[in-house]
């Protein structure tokens, strides 16, 4: 099976090309904006920046893949808010332009997304059929990816995901239960917000949940996270207790009190029962995450 993962440098893009490149049934090229963070076996890897649209098609064209795997974004929501033009040509014009390219080679096109194209006023999980309403730009530029991946391809996956963690390479960025871990190690407090309420995905389980959408036709939105629906509080807590940290230097507070500079949904918990019940999806505990991350 042919398949291109677009940002495979990133935390997910990467683990996706690590997950796929040990079974000799895939193809794989891996493209990203920079060189190749940590250079392995079984893939070709190709350096190509995703605005430069023609540059995207010739590589399509050339290796027309079956599956075209997009883990490339602006995925800072502070940075977004700030930057909404290059927002907008990362999030939406390039994986448009991925789309339509995906179309004219035949490829399946399974795109990363997430659950800030909710606004977070719903009392229980969000499901695929939700009416998304961003409350900042980075949602909104996602949501109208998600639109463009939807309007030019015709064989699509919208994957929503959620706060994603796990081990990352040197160079890549971070997450908040690293963060937890790393304050508590080192003595220091951590200020976390007790009213914002995630439901945080291994990024192995995304690995797979992806694979698993390479080898179905089905087109549409999928939720692919953890199942547990907690609090930035409650994970930092689970992240000590795990680790065994010192629980008093977490310092819970509300999303008022952190004063963030931008908005972000209260609740985005996302329900998995479809990618349970259509693609057998099983996530692992957050415990069973955080192993990998000792
Ligand atoms: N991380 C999270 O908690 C969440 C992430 N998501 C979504 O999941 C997806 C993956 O996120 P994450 O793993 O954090 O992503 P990262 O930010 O770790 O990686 C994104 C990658 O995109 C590549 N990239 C950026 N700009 C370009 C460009 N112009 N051309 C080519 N490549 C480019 C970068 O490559 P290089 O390193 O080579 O510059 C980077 O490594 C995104 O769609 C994000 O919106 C959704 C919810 C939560
Ligand atoms: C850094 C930090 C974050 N937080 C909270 C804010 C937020 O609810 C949560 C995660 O914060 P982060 O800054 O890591 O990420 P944030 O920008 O909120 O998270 C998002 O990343 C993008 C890419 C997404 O698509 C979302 O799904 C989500 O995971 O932790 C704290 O409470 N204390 C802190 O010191």
């Amino acid at each position: 099976m042919k398949t291109l993962i677009i940002g495979a440098n990133g935390f997910t893009g990467r683990r996706i090309l690590q997950s796929l490149s040990r079974q000799e049934i895939y193809e794989l090229t891996g493209c990203s904006l920079h060189e190749d963070i940590l250079p392995g076996n079984n893939y070709r890897f190709v350096q190509a920046d995703m605005n430069n649209h023609p540059a995207i098609d010739r590589l399509i064209a050339e290796i027309r893949p079956d599956v075209v795997i997009n883990g490339s974004a602006l995925s800072v929501p502070d940075y977004c808010e700030s930057h909404h033009e290059e927002a907008y040509a990362a999030n939406v014009l390039a994986v448009e332009n991925i789309a339509r390219c995906c179309e004219r080679a035949g490829s399946r096109f399974i795109h990363l997304s997430t659950d800030f194209v909710f606004d977070g006023k719903k009392a229980e999980l969000y499901t695929e059929t939700d009416t998304p309403a961003p409350v900042n730009y980075y949602g909104i530029s996602k949501y109208q990816g998600e639109q463009a991946v939807a309007a030019n391809c015709s064989n699509y996956a919208n994957v929503r995901v959620v706060v994603v963690y796990g081990k990352a390479l040197p160079g890549q960025h971070g997450n908040i239960l690293q963060l937890v871990k790393n304050r508590l190690q080192a003595g220091q407090e951590i200020r976390v917000v007790s009213d914002q309420y995630r439901t945080p995905t291994w990024v192995q389980d995304i690995a797979d949940g992806v694979e698993k959408l390479m080898h179905i036709s089905q087109n549409g939105i999928w939720h692919i996270c953890g199942d547990e629906c907690l609090s930035i509080a409650d994970i930092a807590y689970r992240v000590a207790d795990y680790f065994k940290l010192d629980r008093s230097l977490i310092v819970p507070v509300t999303t008022e009190e952190m004063n963030e500079a931008t908005p972000r949904p209260r609740f985005s918990g996302l329900s998995i029962e479809k990618a349970k019940r259509i693609l057998g999806y099983a996530p692992h505990s957050l415990e069973e995450g955080m192993a990998e991350m000792k």
